[in-house]
């Protein structure tokens, strides 16, 4: 088996959290290679730099391989993070074939490490992790370069043995997060095991581990997503637009199908309508040894799929990172503007019409903060792209709902002026760039409100009571009148007024006592003594007298509407017989 013409280089990204290493273990797999006499082998594209089979297969110091891969080698993407990788989106779904998480083996797991896992799992991507720095476990000897198992192999046993322990710790929390891992050297089908290679992207240990393992991922789940077609229209996804000195506004585009030519006309995404142009020039970086001041990049006619290229065009401010880049024909220019826009609005217009406002920096990350918000029900207004600007708080303030007065924003920034009427106004903001942190932070500001609330609303919310008045337990006629009561459902409470059986309202309650104590309130089968401002014993009441606690009409509307679920079976049955007298003279009474 040889490399498979049809075949495109494989476009692999590389996330973890901060400080995990990331950058490092990019410089590495370039530099290394540069600095074993290949610098002309590897290719620095815009955006990624591809590494061809042949290099890797050297670097693993069996040339036999070589037969047995079909891809052309692979393409790293050079800006490192979750970011990129949402920002690399094509139709939905993610334009990175593969992915490296990086873990720092002596930290083990990190917020941003389960936000990258849950990326990956959510768009399918067959990804390896690597455990770095073990050149820092104790008494480590770092063996350049080497394979992981030869440099392992020489490390004392205690060394091992606290590599184990560490690496042990990852397979453990990589189950916690729905994963089952291994060594990779150990993993027999890597569609059921995630494989962990252990490595140093500073000594460059285990390297050659991390480019054999991702071209065995790329050989086992993507050959079916390879195929591309060298003569069809070029077809990307602008990883960044970028402003140049002299070029203007430019786009750095991975094209991951067909053929682009300078001169070609093309669609861009941006926020608004399409942006129709024409390639002005193709521009790929100048090989270290040619560059001169001012040049950094060199024109090229042509270039074809999988590369990372940066288009210089005409009215290109408006293009917006992750949206599609697609070179047309007058024929079909307007058909793949309208698809263009229509794909970007699906991510941007799919909302509701009551719920929180959320912005984020590129359409892969609102998709993504779009999708991981719709898991947990949490309703969406508006979702955008860019930074918080005045309009937004403007419009948000507008709305009443508390629970929706709300601005979460993904690794975007609140514009100076938007700042001062944020701070002014009573608009919760959320602000991060870990999207489970914002959901997370939201879910717990509204629970706690949602509880606040609720608390607030049944301190002060007179609930049913009705009680009887008992014969021969009459200790004072009037001012107040006192009497001897037993509550027959739910509950009475100083200070509240009273009803008769047919709605008149007698008095208010002065006070309870329950075996000469002082009580604030009494619950159904209790007996007790009542104080009632108000009537006169034989007068308005008398004894054996059914009585209700005067609901007012907001609080029972209250209570029927949305807090019925939390009364207690007497208290509803006492709710339902006052309703029912207040009914009777008005059907609408507290409706
Ligand atoms: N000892 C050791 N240090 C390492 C290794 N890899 C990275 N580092 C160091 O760890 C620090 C962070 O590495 P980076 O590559 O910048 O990490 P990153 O993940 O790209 O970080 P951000 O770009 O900030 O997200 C740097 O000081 C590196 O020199 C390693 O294998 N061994």
């Amino acid at each position: 088996m040889a490399v498979k013409q049809d075949l495109r280089t494989p476009i692999v990204s590389v996330m973890g959290h901060v400080d995990h290493g990331k950058t490092t273990l990019l410089d590495r797999i370039r530099g290394s290679t540069v600095a074993e006499g290949e610098a002309g082998a590897i290719t620095q594209h815009i955006g990624a730099t591809e590494v061809p089979i042949d290099i890797i297969v050297n670097k693993c110091g069996n040339p036999d391989l070589r037969n047995k891969f079909i891809v052309p080698g692979l393409l790293f993407i050079d800006t490192p993070g979750h970011h990129a990788f949402t920002s690399l989106r094509s139709r939905g779904g993610s334009l990175a074939d593969l992915a490296i998480v990086i873990i720092d083996i002596n930290e083990g797991f990190m917020p941003q490490t389960i936000e990258s896992l849950q990326i990956l799992k959510r768009f399918k991507t067959p990804f390896v992790v690597v455990a770095n720095k073990i050149d820092r476990i104790h008494g480590w000897e770092a063996q350049k370069n080497a394979p992981f198992i030869v440099s392992y192999n020489k490390q004392a046993d205690n060394v091992k043995a606290e590599l184990d322990r560490k690496f042990y710790e990852i397979v453990g929390e990589l189950y916690e997060a729905g994963f089952n891992s291994e060594r990779h050297d150990r993993v027999s089908d890597f569609q059921r095991n995630i494989g962990i290679i252990p490595i140093s992207a500073m000594t460059g240990e285990g390297i050659p581990d991390v480019l054999m393992v991702l071209l065995g991922l790329a050989q086992r789940f993507l050959e079916g997503n390879l195929h591309y077609n060298a003569n069809g229209p070029g077809v990307g996804t602008v990883l960044e637009v970028k402003e140049e000195k002299g070029l203007g506004t430019t786009i750095d585009v991975i094209l991951y199908d067909g053929t682009l030519k300078k001169g070609d006309m093309i669609v861009v995404g941006s926020l608004g309508k399409p942006i129709q142009t024409k390639v002005r020039a193709l521009l790929k970086p100048r090989p270290l040894s040619e560059i001169k001041a001012e040049e950094k990049f060199k024109q090229v006619q042509s270039v074809t799929a999988a590369i990372g290229v940066k288009i210089s065009a005409p009215n290109l401010d408006s293009a917006l990172a992750g949206s599609p880049v697609r070179v047309v024909t007058p024929e079909n220019i307007d058909a793949i503007s309208d698809e263009i826009q229509n794909e970007i609005e699906d991510v941007q217009i799919d909302t509701d019409a009551m719920g929180i406002t959320i912005k984020a920096d590129t359409i892969g990350s609102l998709e993504a903060l779009v999708n991981e918000l719709k898991k947990e029900e949490i309703p969406i207004r508006k979702a955008s792209v860019g930074d918080v600007s005045q309009r937004d708080i403007v419009e948000i303030a507008a709305i009443e709902d508390p629970f929706y007065k709300v601005i979460i924003g993904f690794n975007v920034k609140v514009l100076p002026d938007a700042k001062e009427k944020l701070q002014d106004s009573d608009i919760r903001s959320f602000m991060s760039d870990i999207i489970y942190r914002l959901i997370d932070d939201y879910e717990d500001w509204a629970k706690e409100q949602k509880e606040l609330a609720e608390k607030e609303m049944t301190e002060h919310i007179v609930k049913p009571g009705r009680f009887q008045i008992l014969p021969n337990c009459t200790f004072r006629q009037s001012k107040p009148a006192v009497v001897g009561v037993k509550i027959i459902g739910g509950v009475v409470k100083t200070n509240v007024d009273v009803t008769t059986e047919d709605g008149t309202v007698v008095g208010k309650v002065k006070g309870l006592q329950l075996s000469g104590e002082n009580i604030s309130k009494a619950r159904v089968g209790m007996e007790v003594a009542l104080a009632l401002e108000g009537p006169t014993v034989g007068r308005q009441i008398k004894e054996e007298d059914f009585l209700f606690v005067n609901i007012p009409e907001r609080h029972a509307k209250t209570l029927e509407n949305e807090i019925y679920d939390t009364l207690t079976a007497d208290e509803l049955e006492t709710l339902d017989a006052f309703l029912e007298i207040k009914r009777r003279g008005n059907p609408f009474w507290a409706k």
